[in-house]
């Protein structure tokens, strides 16, 4: 998913999926109704305080879904885990552990993402150490992630003019502010609650998600 020239394409819809996931059998109909809508053009399993091995079951459950549907699968903190289940990559934090040693584990055929929250440095740190993609944010108060560094959008005209390096943009986003961190420069928003909480169901999210980026 981490190719900048897919940008003069539409700005891509990144998804992360809730933080816990109590029906997984119910969890798997929704995604497999999201993912076939073809709006979403990457997952990110983003589980959180749960124990390795229900990551590593959902992982499994949801690679034949992504696959199926031709979206790659990240996992979020786990180069580790990522590398056991044969996932297509791994989103890094700065507390998640460094590039270099996700690759190895991963190889060079997989997706790393970083969080570079609001600094180039640390995004041209991430992009020389071999990231494929740098996630800026977060760009509005998120539900998700109450305390998250917050980002101007200038920084990502800035990286988009001066890196050939993908950028994702995430905080806060909904249908109604994606429009201008598209036309910023991003080349993915990333979303969660927007798409997981919407009133009229995921399903019809990622379509006004659609609607908005096109
Ligand atoms: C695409 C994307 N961007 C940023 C983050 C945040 O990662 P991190 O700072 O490690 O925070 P957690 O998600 O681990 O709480 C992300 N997950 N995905
Ligand atoms: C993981 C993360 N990192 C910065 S904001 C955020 C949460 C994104 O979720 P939402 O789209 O619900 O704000
Ligand atoms: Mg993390």
């Amino acid at each position: 998913m981490a190719d900048k020239n897919a940008q003069k394409e539409p700005c891509g819809l990144y998804l992360l999926t809730p933080e816990k996931i109590d029906d997984l059998v119910r969890f798997i109909d929704t995604l497999d109704l999201v993912l076939a809508t073809g709006v979403v053009t990457c997952l990110q399993l983003r589980l959180k305080s749960v124990d390795d091995s229900v990551i590593i079951e959902t992982a499994k459950a949801l690679l034949p879904i992504c696959h199926k549907h031709e979206v790659p699968l990240l996992l979020n903190d786990r180069a580790d885990i990522a590398a056991e289940v044969d996932a297509d990559g791994v989103h890094l934090g700065q507390e998640d552990g460094d590039v270099a040693s996700a690759r190895t584990l991963l190889g060079h055929n997989k997706d790393i993402g970083v969080t570079c929250h609001s600094s180039l440095h640390l995004a041209f740190e991430a992009g020389e150490a071999g990231a494929n993609y740098v996630a800026f944010g977060s760009f509005f108060p998120s539900v998700t992630k109450k305390n998250a560094t917050p980002a101007d959008k200038e920084i990502l005209s800035t990286w988009d003019e001066v890196t050939d390096i993908a950028c994702v943009a995430i905080g806060g986003i909904t249908p109604d502010n994606c429009r201008e961190l598209a036309d910023s420069g991003a080349h993915f928003v990333a979303v969660s609650s927007a798409v997981w909480n919407h009133k009229d169901g995921p399903v019809a999210a990622v379509r006004v998600f659609e609607a908005a980026l096109a």
